[in-house]
């Protein structure tokens, strides 16, 4: 009745991605990375050591740590243990009772553990958007595009992608970031994504086409300025002064020379004489509308 224990294959290669039907590309000011259901349980099917899932959780990291360097925010999915039958209905009847709630089990695993910075939403049902607040999330955020990896490719990671799909949004299920119950439901799920719904691509076309946007957003800024100053972007105020807080005047002429070489109009000049992140973004971002400081 439960997942049946998972034998290791190798991850789907170039040569064997299904032809796509669309050429969306992926861009970072429009996507979301949603790491989907990497918890212990799911991954303890595939045994200890599994050379599989060490390549999964390898390029799902590089995946991830270019996603935040990029400003695009990373949800992750993951069930509850102890799930009463109410809430968990009929996947009951497919599955068995599911997680303990036990946090070996219901832990997202350790190479992969979110920050502060990461948001982290309960799942219910195969699909991440059913009994949760992502499409509202992804709407308010003006977020139209899903990247998409994880376990299982062919349960949840595909319906998800459906569902996305029928909700306007454009999934990207990233072929060498998921795994599955054998190589060929793999590679099912991923003609049937193809075929149906989503873009089906490999990591270092994702990273290829993420990266090559030069939009610089909001986030993003906060992101290099984070990184700079070595502290998370949610521990910085827009209203503070940078330098007092550390950003020496080197930093700064790097930046300028890099959102300069980006084509955007702002020198080091004015960098120094308004040194907040407010004062930039509104240099920087043309939508960005000044926040109301209550
Ligand atoms: O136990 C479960 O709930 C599940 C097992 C395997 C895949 C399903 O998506 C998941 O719901
Ligand atoms: C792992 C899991 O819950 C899914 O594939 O939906």
């Amino acid at each position: 009745m439960s997942i049946p224990s998972i034998a290791s294959y190798t991850l789907p290669t170039e040569n064997e991605l299904p032809k796509s039907k669309v050429d969306w590309k992926a861009e970072a000011s429009r996507s979301v990375l949603l790491i989907h259901d990497m918890q212990q349980y799911f991954l303890d099917f595939y045994g200890q050591d599994s050379p599989l899932i060490q390549q999964l959780i390898q390029n799902i990291s590089t995946i991830k740590e270019t996603c935040t360097k990029l400003g695009i925010p990373t949800i992750y999915t993951a069930q509850p243990g102890d799930q009463n039958q109410e809430d968990r209905a009929l996947l009951t009847d497919f599955w068995g009772p599911g997680l303990d709630d036990d946090i070996e089990q219901t832990k997202i695993t350790d190479q992969l553990a979110p920050t502060e910075d990461d948001m982290v939403q309960t799942k219910w049902r195969y699909s991440a958007f059913k009994k949760s607040q992502l499409l509202e999330w992804m709407q308010e955020n003006g977020k139209d595009q899903l990247i998409i990896c994880g376990v299982y490719a062919n349960i949840g990671c595909i319906v998800t992608a459906v569902e996305a799909f029928m909700s306007d949004i454009q999934p990207f299920i990233v072929a060498d970031a998921m795994a599955d119950f054998s190589k060929e439901q793999h590679e099912e799920a991923l003609v049937f994504g193809a075929g149906r719904c989503a873009r089906p691509l490999m990591m270092k076309q994702l990273i290829e086409d993420i990266s090559s946007e030069e939009t610089i957003t909001v986030q993003s800024i906060k992101v290099q300025v984070a990184e700079m100053l070595e502290v998370s972007p949610d521990q910085l105020n827009e209203q503070d002064d940078l330098i007092e807080s550390g950003l020496d005047s080197i930093r700064i002429m790097m930046l300028a020379e890099d959102w300069s070489s980006k084509g955007i109009d702002i020198s080091f000049i004015e960098m120094i004489e308004s040194p907040t992140l407010e004062a930039w973004y509104q240099k920087l971002v043309p939508e960005y509308e000044t926040i109301q400081v209550k």
